[in-house]
């Protein structure tokens, strides 16, 4: 039985148990669940806070986990990255209130709140910064109204919260972030049903990114709808009955599908559709 640490709140929770639904595992019914089995995929989740999973993870009684790139450097913890999962995409900055800091080396001697010390720490000690580093759990945006730090070290993704709080950003991201898979440093991930886990979501990313195009060309314009359509092994072609036409097959990437469609339009193709994915195995 395969035994994966899935976040139990905050904003990795809801996409993280969308897109193990998609890929076909039962996902629990209420939050109060700590752990459900998937008999029929011979799988065990348990739910944790999305902080302590690379510390399960790299303890090696659970074999896999999905977390954020920052908690998993913010841990230290013996764990790596095997898979992005393209959501919960943020940066992770400094900020403070507008004309105090320009960059990093303007840190000297600050006191900086945030609820991730180990990416701080180490951020602050490569760039030669001796400053201090206060611990919050949260909303850490009003550590600097209320006089608890100088400078803050937060997740954006919108800027929203930073806005709100009359903050601006210091400087450029000290990382960037998204939800990923990861295992213990050393671990068989050749193991068939890590694979097999892996190809699922990996089905799931495919069917969110590309769509299916459709079209039919004069044959004459093949090789010029093929180099605009190339597919992800090659576009299957298929004879019409109207002579001199075919019909061709490929998939693309969903964002470009309408700049595409003009192309293809442009070159004298006609009857260009999409259809969604819904799953695959590449
Ligand atoms: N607004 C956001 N947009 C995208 N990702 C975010 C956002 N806020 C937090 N994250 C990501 O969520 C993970 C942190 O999850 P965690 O549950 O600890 O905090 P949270 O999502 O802020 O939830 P809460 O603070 O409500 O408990 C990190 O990987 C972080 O990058
Ligand atoms: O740039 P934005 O789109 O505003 O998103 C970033 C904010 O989202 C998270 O806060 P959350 O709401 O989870 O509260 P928290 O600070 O208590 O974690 C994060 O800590 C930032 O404060
Ligand atoms: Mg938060």
């Amino acid at each position: 039985m395969l035994r994966i640490a899935v976040p139990n709140k905050g904003s990795l929770s809801g996409p993280a148990a969308e897109m193990l639904h998609e890929a076909g595992y039962q996902q629990r019914r209420e939050t109060k669940e700590l752990r459900i089995v998937d008999p029929e995929n011979e799988v065990e989740f348990f739910y944790l806070r999305p902080r302590d999973i690379a510390i399960y993870v790299s303890s090696g009684r659970l074999d896999i986990g999905i977390t954020g790139r920052d908690l998993l450097i913010d841990s230290g913890a013996n764990a790596e990255e095997i898979l992005p999962l393209g959501f919960a995409r943020s940066t992770f900055r400094y900020a403070t209130r507008p004309g105090t800091a320009n960059g990093v080396e303007d840190l000297n001697g600050s006191t900086v709140a945030t609820s991730y010390e180990g990416i701080v720490a180490k951020h602050l000690a490569d760039n030669g910064i001796d400053a201090s580093v206060v611990h919050l759990d949260g909303a850490v945006e009003t550590a600097i109204e209320l006089g608890v730090a100088e400078v803050i070290a937060d997740v954006v993704e919108t800027g929203t919260s930073l806005r709100n709080a009359g903050l601006e950003v210091i400087g450029e991201p000290i990382m960037k972030s998204e939800a990923i898979v990861i295992r213990r440093v050393g671990a068989d991930t050749e193991e068939p049903k890590v694979q097999q886990f892996l190809r699922r979501l990996q089905g799931v990313l495919v069917a969110r990114t590309y769509v299916m195009m459709d079209y039919d060309c004069r044959a004459e314009h093949l090789e010029q709808a093929v180099a605009i359509t190339p597919g992800l092994e090659g576009p299957t072609i298929s004879p019409l009955h109207n002579e001199g036409w075919v019909a061709v097959r490929a998939m693309v990437p969903s964002k470009d599908a309408q700049r595409i469609m003009d192309d293809l339009y442009a070159i004298g193709a006609r009857a260009i559709l999409t259809t969604a994915i819904h799953a695959c195995r590449l």
